[in-house]
């Protein structure tokens, strides 16, 4: 059997596991309760895009928001993972955006609908290349940034987290048993907004990644 490296995590089509207001700041913005659950929802492998493509908005939607978040890449699988270990099942990070479509989402709400479409259209998952564990020692400490066309729209801490990773590990594998290849997205922090056709958006973590995308149109 062929081994797989997970650095291409994106090529395996694993669980992309998405957080939802997990930030204080973006709850309020969007004028949603802080959470005392984790809001959990999905991507799918085809959600995935890498440098070099771009991002394209879908034609039922006109109002495609940027969320940049840091992405968790699971290297050993569990289910129900204790807190006191859970560090031990990450492989390493990516910078994500979860691309959303604010329009249907809103409308998805005002119905009690799923976020499917929302969320986990073609495109919505950008990711940085892999970032090996031992590159972030701390990861409930790391600035996170996203410019679009040069101008700073998101610049958050991941310190700013109400759930942390290795609780919201944890939480995750009770219910849904984590794989060698997923990810999880631990929210986003305030500034999110519209991007338009041809947007540039550069984002990073700095020294340690950072990553650019343009915007096109189905
Ligand atoms: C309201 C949202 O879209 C929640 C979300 O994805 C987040 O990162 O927060
Ligand atoms: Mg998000």
């Amino acid at each position: 059997m062929t081994s797989r490296n997970v650095s291409r995590f994106w090529e395996w089509g694993k669980k992309i596991i998405c957080v939802g207001r997990n930030y204080a700041d973006h709850a309020k913005e969007l004028n949603n309760a802080v959470p005392t659950e984790p809001v959990l929802f999905l991507k799918t492998p085809s959600s995935y895009l890498t440098e070099g493509s771009p991002i394209l908005i879908p034609k039922y939607s006109t109002s495609v928001h940027h969320e940049i978040e840091l992405g968790v890449v699971i290297g050993k699988g569990g289910t129900a993972i204790p807190q006191s270990s859970a560090m031990q099942h990450v492989a390493g990070y990516a910078l994500c955006l979860d691309m959303t479509a604010r329009d249907v989402q809103d409308d998805c709400k005002s119905k009690g609908l799923p976020w499917t479409l929302a969320k986990a259209f073609n495109t919505s998952c950008p990711v940085s290349e892999f970032i090996p564990k031992e590159r972030i020692p701390d990861p409930g400490n790391v600035k996170i940034w996203l410019k679009v066309n040069d101008q700073m729209r998101q610049n958050g801490c991941t310190s700013q987290m109400i759930f942390s990773i290795p609780f919201l590990i944890s939480y995750i594998s009770e219910i849904i048993t984590l794989e060698e290849g997923d990810l999880i997205l631990t929210g986003t922090p305030k500034g999110v907004s519209a991007v338009q056709v041809h947007d540039e958006l550069h984002a990073g973590i700095d020294d340690v990644v950072s990553m650019t995308f343009t915007v096109g149109r189905l």
